[in-house]
């Protein structure tokens, strides 16, 4: 199975930088690389199109990091998109027809979710498998996340597992009224995702929206944050950008400077 591909690959990666320096392995595959602190990591949750990756991409923006190469980016963003599980023979069929649920927990693989955030805290790269919404499945080929100040993961069940939830020291919930959440499915779906537009209105009304409301709309609670309208809403995401560089600057690091960086163990995820 794929996953036991890029487990392996980053368990690997991991040990080698449990010892403080680059093994035979590492230096093959050009990882070659020093120790970093541990990163502020952001969880992102809400609804389906509610606005995740927008307001994501927004904030790495206002960071100065969009011009940044890969390696170099003091933000990163994670999809929890890269943890759904393989599917069946039976489930694949499912898929194909809009009946398969991909907004229950159980369509993630948890162990993979849970190792790759903790190589990220633990100042390690990790590889995740790009997500293919036409095939419902992983490519082959994976990307490299390389460790940065801000990890930014972003999902529609990301405060939904307690273990998860309890490593992020913010979390933000993207807050945007369900018709126009639809309507931009339908949209993107069809462009992007190779849906028509019954499949995703069967889907939506007898998976997505019952998920939504048993699963991730509880969630809210959670949130330290709670953004009306997603990217439309500068407001609030100036004052997060502003609270993100204001961590990031006394004494310790200022984002768009190199090391020191940032480290925060001084700021604990508020505990549920
Ligand atoms: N404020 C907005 N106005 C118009 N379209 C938007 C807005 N925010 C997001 N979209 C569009 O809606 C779709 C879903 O947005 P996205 O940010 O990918 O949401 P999510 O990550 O929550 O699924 C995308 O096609 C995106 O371009
Ligand atoms: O193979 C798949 C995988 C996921 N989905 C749907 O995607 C959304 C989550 O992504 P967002 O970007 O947050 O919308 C989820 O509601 C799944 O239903 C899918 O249809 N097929």
């Amino acid at each position: 199975m794929k996953r036991d591909v890029y487990n392996q690959q980053n368990h690997m990666m991991a040990a080698a930088n449990r010892t403080g320096s680059s093994n035979s392995w590492q230096r093959k595959n050009g990882l070659e690389r020093e120790r970093v602190p541990k990163p502020f990591v952001i969880g992102v949750a809400g609804g389906t199109a509610s606005g995740k990756s927008s307001v994501c991409a927004k904030i790495m923006q206002q960071l100065g990091q969009d011009d940044v190469d890969h390696k170099q980016r003091q933000v990163v963003i994670i999809n929890q998109d890269s943890f759904y599980r393989p599917l069946t023979e039976e489930e694949n069929a499912r898929a194909l027809k809009g009946e398969f649920n991909f907004d229950h927990p159980d369509a993630f693989d948890y162990d993979f979710m849970l190792s790759t955030l903790k190589d990220m805290v633990a100042g390690n790269e990790v590889i995740l498998p790009e997500y293919n919404y036409k095939t419902n499945s992983r490519e082959e080929k994976g990307h490299t996340v390389y460790p940065a100040d801000v990890v930014l993961f972003e999902g529609i069940l990301v405060f939904y597992f307690k273990e998860l939830r309890d490593m992020y020291h913010m979390k933000l919930f993207v807050d945007t009224d369900p018709d126009t959440r639809l309507s931009r499915r339908v949209l993107r779906d069809t462009k992007e995702r190779g849906r028509d537009i019954e499949n995703i209105l069967h889907q939506y009304t007898t998976l997505v929206k019952p998920a939504f409301e048993e699963f991730c709309l509880p969630t809210k609670k959670y949130a330290d944050v709670i953004i009306p309208r997603g990217a439309d809403n500068t407001v609030a995401i100036d004052l997060i950008v502003q609270h993100i560089q204001e961590l990031l600057r006394p004494s310790t690091n200022k984002i768009g400077t190199k090391r020191p960086r940032y480290n925060s163990d001084s700021f604990v995820g508020r505990p549920h």
